[in-house]
């Protein structure tokens, strides 16, 4: 635009100078009363062709403001083709509604106007004083024409200027010159008047006159006018250079502020996933059909009167796939999804959290039909009753912004609203109102033939040794109890870094294995080096552990035994493999005590003296055991009865009698004790097997469960765990 501008202004100033100076040349040799010229005159002629020039000022500037606006209008389009480069290089429709956002726009018609009229302004206070331009001097006016008594009259402008006009037989009638001083043009006219002896009453009358443009008012703002407006440009042309589309430096950040950091998706180039893309979780996916099949054909629904769910909540632990399944949603839908997290709402200021709910709707609004998704909607939408002790203005109104609008659209608007969190218990209830976000869906941890689902869609990509069956999927699965749907992603992943960095033609089952191992207990840090007798005790406590629940029956199956040490703290680990179970009875937890209690009663009974290395499992055994006193009703003393410490005012609030108290204090011990004992007759019987397999770890550092089997006969119960019994266990029929 502003080249445009610029090659076109100067361009114009000069064709309009250009014949200005020409007819005030002054050709000094030619005859005054020559027809021909038209010197020095103010002529009517003079005038129309004036007023042809200023015709031609508002021709051009008309056009100028035309080539403005179609180069504003270039511009735009530039800038919606940019946009589109980056979101969709072929979506025609969507182009119409590409948001160029209100801000931008304005900006650059204020750089663009100020400009415009400063150019403007400059060249026609230039033209307007080009109008008193001088050629005559003072001393020629006075010998050429007042002398030779041609003059019939003077006018003075402005104190400055002096238009004469000549008797009538002259041609031209009129001359222009200009002045010094007023007085001392006074006094020289009556001296040359004196001088002719012309009478007092018959003297050339004096007229004075005061003209000014209403440019001369202006005429001081143009400097300002001209700063404001480069400074603008400059910023303008470096945020353009950058690219950010308004992100990047610090004035993008003040001049978009209030404006919403959503991410646009586009529905034909960004968003490939699908609802196949999205695995394990067959009810959430049945739910939120309905919001695909409404933005599909909104008129199915609306000729009925239906009134479609405005939004919907995802809830669920972190990486269970809530934003993959918004913008599959999306993907199905084919429509833009635009996401946003709930803490990009939160600023400093206050009423920034507001304007950008506000901003964001509006560009949902434009571009409907589409799917907004506030990932991490707890940031905002976080309940108030429970933040009334911290009163946070700010994050009220955004969420009160965010209701507002919410309320606002009808579902002619066809913009669907879906919100993840991991903390749907803390979510202000006024959110999940009906018109709001009535729907709740549920995104929980996949189970083993959830896992098994998501390890098929994340091994599609990857080369593998051998093609992906239901039982190597089955296997993976199996092997990680507890996974979410990203750290499936993530072990597969890493399996495949693993497997290049051992050069590798194809990613294997061992090169899964360790990637598993190593998400689930770190890095492998053989760098470590321990002395023979920290070895020897690590691997009496590893063993302990192994023989405990080799030999308990609601143990987990053990998989893996090792005293390599890994992550952080590990220095000896053991890999079991735990149900996917929601209940767990009064005898697990007692043989979970039972087991993590091995490590320290091995120590007890094969040194003289004990280790830190018990530490997190002493930590386990209290967790679990005060667990089983003020939670679950599982101490026959204390009864079913929940001992909750509320916790007010960063006070602990101790809601029962200090004998109670004492009574939790003698029950969690006792619950502790018994288990130390049970564990320390397991092992005292055992304590050949504990020798056998600590001193195989001390050669080999990691047995597996057929190692085991080997030095001590295989388990003496049937394996519970289904994932165990239908993938991993070698014995039965796959
Ligand atoms: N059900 C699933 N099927 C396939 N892949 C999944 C699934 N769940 C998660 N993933 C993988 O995990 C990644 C992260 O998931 P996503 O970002 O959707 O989790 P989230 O629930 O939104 O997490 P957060 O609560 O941390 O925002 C996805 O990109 C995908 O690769
Ligand atoms: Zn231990």
């Amino acid at each position: 635009m502003i080249t445009g501008l610029r090659s076109r202004v100067p361009f114009m100033a000069r064709s309009l100078r250009a014949p200005l100076t020409r007819t005030f040349v002054l050709p000094r040799k030619t005859p005054l009363h020559s027809n021909n010229i038209s010197i020095n005159i103010y002529s009517p002629a003079f005038k129309r062709n004036f007023s042809v020039l200023n015709n031609r000022i508002l021709f051009n500037a008309s056009k100028l403001s035309f080539a403005e606006n179609k180069n504003s209008n270039d511009e735009n389009k530039n800038k919606k083709d940019e946009d589109n480069n980056k979101n969709d290089k072929n979506n025609k429709k969507d182009n119409k509604n590409e948001p160029v956002s209100p801000t931008q726009l304005l900006f650059k018609d204020w750089v663009l106007y100020s400009l415009g009229f400063t150019f403007l302004f400059s060249l026609l206070s230039a033209l307007g004083s080009s109008e008193i331009t001088h050629s005559l001097t003072f001393q020629e006016f006075l010998t050429r024409y007042l002398e030779k008594g041609l003059v019939q009259k003077i006018e003075v402008i402005n104190n400055s200027i002096v238009r004469a006009e000549l008797i009538s037989t002259q041609n031209p009638r009129y001359v222009t010159f200009t002045i010094g001083s007023v007085a001392f043009f006074e006094r020289e006219i009556d001296q040359v008047q004196e001088k002719l002896d012309i009478p007092l009453n018959e003297r050339i009358p004096v007229t004075y006159e005061r003209r000014s443009s209403i440019f001369s008012y202006l005429i001081p703002f143009i400097p300002t006018l001209i700063l404001i407006g480069g400074t603008l440009y400059i910023l303008n042309t470096i945020r353009k250079k950058r690219g950010t589309g308004g992100s990047g430096g610090p004035f993008d950040q003040i001049m978009n502020v209030g404006k919403s950091k959503a991410k646009l998706f586009n529905q034909e180039t960004d968003i490939k996933v699908q609802f196949k893309d999205v695995a394990g979780c067959d009810e959430a996916k049945e739910e939120i059909m309905e919001f695909v099949s409404f933005l599909k054909n909104p008129k199915r629904y609306e000729k009925l009167g239906a009134k479609i769910p405005r939004g919907a909540i995802l809830s669920g632990p972190p990486g269970t796939g809530k934003t993959l399944l918004a913008k599959a949603t999306a993907g199905e839908a084919g429509v833009p999804f635009l996401s946003v997290s709930g803490s990009e709402f939160v600023e400093m200021f206050v009423g920034v959290g507001a304007s950008r709910v506000r901003d964001l709707f509006k560009t949902a609004r434009k571009m409907a039909p589409c799917i907004i998704f506030i990932d991490e909607i707890d940031a905002i939408g976080g309940s108030r009753e429970k933040n009334s002790m911290r009163s946070n203005d700010e994050k009220e109104a955004t969420l009160n912004q965010l209701l507002v609008e919410m309320d606002g659209f009808d579902s002619t608007d066809h913009v669907v609203v879906l919100a993840g969190t991991n903390r749907p218990d803390m979510l202000d209830k006024a959110l999940m109102r009906p018109g709001r976000f009535d729907r709740h869906i549920v995104l929980d941890k996949p189970d083993l033939e959830g896992r098994k689902a998501i390890y098929k869609v994340h091994l599609r990509p990857l080369k593998l040794s051998h093609p992906v069956t239901d039982v190597f999927a089955g296997k993976l699965a199996a092997l990680t109890p507890g996974f979410s749907g990203a750290d499936i992603a993530n072990c597969c992943n890493e399996a495949a870094l693993i497997a290049a960095r051992h050069d590798a033609d194809a990613i294997e089952l061992k090169h899964f294995e360790a990637a598993i191992e190593r998400v689930i207990v770190g890095l492998e840090q053989r760098g470590r080096v321990l002395s023979p007798e920290e070895k020897k005790t690590v691997a009496y406590h590893e063993a302990g552990h192994a023989i405990c629940g080799w030999y308990l029956k609601y143990a987990d199956p053990l998989l893996k035994v090792s005293i390599i040490p890994r992550g952080q703290a590990a220095l000896g680990y053991a890999q079991y493999l735990p149900d996917d179970q929601y209940l767990t009875s009064q005898e697990q937890f007692q043989h979970r005590m039972i087991m993590a209690l091995g490590g320290r009663v091995s120590e007890e009974l094969n040194f003289d003296d004990i280790t830190t290395g018990a530490a997190d499992d002493l930590q386990k055994v209290t967790r679990m055991a005060n667990a089983m006193v003020l939670k679950l009703g599982m101490s026959k003393k204390l009864g079913t009865i929940v001992f909750e410490p509320k916790d007010t005012n960063m006070q602990v609030h101790k809601p029962y009698s200090e004998e109670t108290w004492e009574n939790i204090d003698s029950e969690v011990h006792k619950i502790i004790d018994d288990a130390h004992t049970r564990c320390k007759k397991l092992l005292s019987e055992k304590i050949d097997e504990v020798k056998k397999v600590a001193e195989e770890l001390l050669t080999k550092e990691v047995l597996t469960r057929e190692d085991m089997i080997r030095l001590v006969g295989p388990r003496p119960f049937e394996e519970k765990n289904e994932a165990f019994k239908k993938y991993l266990d070698p014995d039965s029929k796959q």
